[in-house]
């Protein structure tokens, strides 16, 4: 658990602000990534779909950033831009690369992307996207020879991540042969074989069960503080809360500003106080569901504490293109 972090076990931390007008929790520490006017506009013929519309972001070293928002909102486009894989239609994304040089990479030819990305972001992905040909080894000193490290060298590096990650142990083994939990610390692994400043993960968790997932959660916080490297995490899974430093809600392309929130003390989902609720214990309880609420009332104390927590946001004024 980070002591940095907002939140507490069971409650929702503090939805912070994304850019400059709330308090970033690293603000003492030097920026990695700057965004600003970010907008993705996919067009097809005549019909034009804003998916992220004049985001404002900052990431500073050693913060891991978790964005959540509904189906649709988004999160993925969002994600694709920053990490360099996707063009946006306007805004700019400034990063300060490996080797302390700051790029718009918005504004990056189209041939200088894949030595930007190499030089500045390491990439996890929900299905872990491990060649099933190679060893746990083999498939981390890829990477590696992608950003120049070659040879005995990589497989070195290569080792020496999965040592990190927990997994020595492992090393000749193919995806096939490993648990879920297992392919997505090598995936890590082979995220940090370019040595990347930022982190980016779109639903690390999402085929894991839950003690993998929290395993996966912990280990991320813990690159971020031996390492200092910053990682924005995608995700609707709220186990990554504990863990994150700023949770940021993505709602319509931007970054909304919500009254409040609530945490459903069934299922954990973070909830609008709109829905399904009731008394019990002198205080009011939200639900995604009826189902959740009838489960609660069967027996209330079983879920309770920590119970429904409330928490007000920032201020933050929605943008829109
Ligand atoms: N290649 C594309 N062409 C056209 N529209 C797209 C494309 N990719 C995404 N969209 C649309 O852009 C919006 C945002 O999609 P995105 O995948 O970024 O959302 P998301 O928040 O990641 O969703 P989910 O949580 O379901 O993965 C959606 O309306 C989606 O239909």
């Amino acid at each position: 658990m980070n002591s940095n972090a907002h939140s507490t076990p069971g409650t929702a931390p503090v939805l912070s602000s994304p850019g400059g007008s709330g308090p970033p929790s690293h603000s003492n520490r030097p920026g990695v990534l700057t965004v600003r006017g970010l907008t993705k506009t996919y067009r097809s013929g005549d019909i034009a779909v804003d998916a992220v519309r004049a985001v404002d972001l900052d990431l500073a070293s050693g913060e891991v950033l978790l964005v959540m928002g509904p189906s649709g909102s988004g999160k993925t486009t969002l994600l694709l831009m920053l990490g360099a894989l996707l063009r946006p239609s306007a805004g700019s994304i400034t990063v300060t690369t490996r080797d302390g040089v700051e790029v718009d990479i918005a504004a990056a030819r189209e041939k200088e992307l894949p030595a930007l990305r190499s030089r500045t972001f390491g990439f996890i992905f929900q299905d872990y996207a491990l060649l099933d040909a190679l060893t746990a080894t083999e498939n981390i000193a890829v990477a590696a020879n992608l950003a120049g490290v070659k040879g005995l060298p990589a497989r070195q590096r290569a080792r020496n991540l999965l040592d990190r990650v927990g997994l020595a142990h492992r090393a000749a083994a193919r995806p096939s042969q490993m648990s879920g939990g297992e392919q997505q610390r090598v995936a890590v692994a082979r995220a940090l074989a370019n040595d990347p400043p930022v982190l980016l993960a779109d639903e690390p968790t999402a085929n894991l069960d839950a003690s993998r997932g929290r395993d996966l959660a912990r280990l991320l916080r813990q690159l971020a503080d031996e390492d200092r490297r910053s990682i924005i995490i995608v995700s609707h899974d709220d186990r990554l809360r504990e863990i994150a430093d700023r949770v940021l809600w993505l709602e319509d392309g931007h970054f909304r500003h919500l009254a409040a929130l609530a945490v459903d003390p069934v299922c954990r989902m973070q909830v609008e106080p709109n829905g399904p609720h009731a008394d019990w214990g002198g205080q009011q309880w939200w639900f995604c569901s009826d189902a959740c609420r009838r489960e609660f009332l069967t027996q209330p104390d079983r879920f309770a504490p920590p119970a429904t927590s409330i928490e007000s946001v920032l201020p933050q004024e929605p943008t829109s293109s």
